[in-house]
């Protein structure tokens, strides 16, 4: 079993004195200013653009200032702008103003590891890469627990690089649940495996097609959507504090003979193999190849996908549905 850090095996003190530069302010970038800065530390936040997140930023309390001014007057600089807008970010507003002895911090290992972000050795470069969004990120350390992490050094000019790392593990929450150690290329790897094939593309996509097939079928979308898209996330929550058994034991004894058959019926050998392409792809760092070439086409499938989505009769079902599945939610 890996060694799990929690909140007494990590301390502040090697960052408590440090200025901390938090580069965008969308998902990560808003729970992670919020987060550091309700744990006591210095942050500063550094945009692009006076637009919508720099208006975020202010109405939570921030000064916002442009993005080389926050690297000018920091000692950590944090990439939460989009993976392929790093780079850009670290030529034009970072390395001119980087200084020997900074630290180079990222919460997801793509620009290192694809080499598209190459730092000097003079600073001091490491990842915590919360797993999972940045609105819980926030939301879990606001009630005072923490969403967990993996941490990973990639460079340790300083020799305190696994020490600071754990510090803003501890000051974003991390620690209060548990924070792993990995590497670059590990979570790098992992991380687009399991977005792809399970949390964004997979379950998207599983709940989609099993809504899509009782519709075709005549059922009424309202039932359909309740079915498969709806009480996923009970079923998940289970297994999420109980394990496949809890959950298992929750459900009925129909569910679970239906369950295992149909289950490994449609999720066969085939998909499995299919799965193997997939991170096949992504280690050979051809996914990076054709996701950099997408970006710079202006991200068509981006934003087609998402159009797809906002309009499909399932995303209108689900609006109507949600209304009704949130007024009972236990509030908390
Ligand atoms: N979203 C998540 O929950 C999540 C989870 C773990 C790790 N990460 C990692 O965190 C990092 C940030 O991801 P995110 O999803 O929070 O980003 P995001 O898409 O929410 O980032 C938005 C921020 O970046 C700014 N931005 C957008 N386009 C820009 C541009 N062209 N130039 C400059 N600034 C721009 C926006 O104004 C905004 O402040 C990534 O490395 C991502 O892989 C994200
Ligand atoms: C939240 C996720 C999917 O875990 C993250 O990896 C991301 O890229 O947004
Ligand atoms: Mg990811
Ligand atoms: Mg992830």
């Amino acid at each position: 079993m890996a060694k799990v850090y929690i909140d007494k095996d990590a301390t502040l003190d090697p960052i408590k004195d440090k200025t901390i530069a938090v580069l965008g302010y969308g998902s990560q970038g808003r729970a992670w200013a919020l987060n550091l800065r309700d744990s006591g530390l210095k942050v500063l936040v550094g945009l692009e653009r006076e637009g919508n997140s720099w208006k975020v930023a202010e109405s939570d309390g921030f000064n916002p200032m442009h993005t080389e001014d926050a690297v000018k007057n920091s000692d950590i600089v944090i990439f939460l702008v989009p993976d392929m807008v790093q780079r850009y970010v670290y030529r034009e507003r970072v390395v001119p103003y980087l200084r020997d002895g900074m630290d180079l911090v990222f919460a997801h290992g793509f620009n290192i590891h694809y080499k598209l972000i190459e730092p000097p050795k003079t600073v001091d470069v490491y990842m915590i890469a919360p797993k999972g969004p940045g609105p819980i990120v926030r939301e879990y350390f606001a009630k005072g627990g923490g969403v967990p992490a993996l941490v990973a050094v990639h460079q340790n000019y300083s020799g305190k690089a696994f020490e600071k790392a754990l510090a803003i593990a501890k000051a974003l929450g991390a620690t209060r649940a548990g924070v792993i150690e990995t590497t670059f290329k590990e979570e790098t790897e992992t991380d687009l495996f399991g977005e792809q094939v399970d949390l964004v593309g997979g379950i998207t996509q599983l709940m989609r097609t099993a809504f899509q097939v009782l519709v075709e079928a005549g059922y009424q979308p309202e039932i359909a959507y309740y079915e498969t898209i709806n009480e996923m996330k009970m079923i998940v929550d289970l297994i999420y504090e109980k394990g496949f058994t809890g959950m298992l034991k929750a459900v009925s004894e129909t569910a679970k003979y239906g369950g295992f058959t149909a289950g490994k019926y449609v999720i066969n050998e085939d998909v499995k193999k299919r799965m193997k392409e997939v991170l096949d792809r992504i280690r050979s760092g051809k996914f990076a190849e054709e996701w950099i070439e997408e970006y710079n086409k202006g991200a068509p499938t981006l934003v087609n996908g998402m159009k797809e989505v906002e309009n499909s009769l399932e995303e209108q079902v689900g609006r109507q549905i949600r209304e009704i599945s949130l007024r009972g939610k236990p509030k908390s």
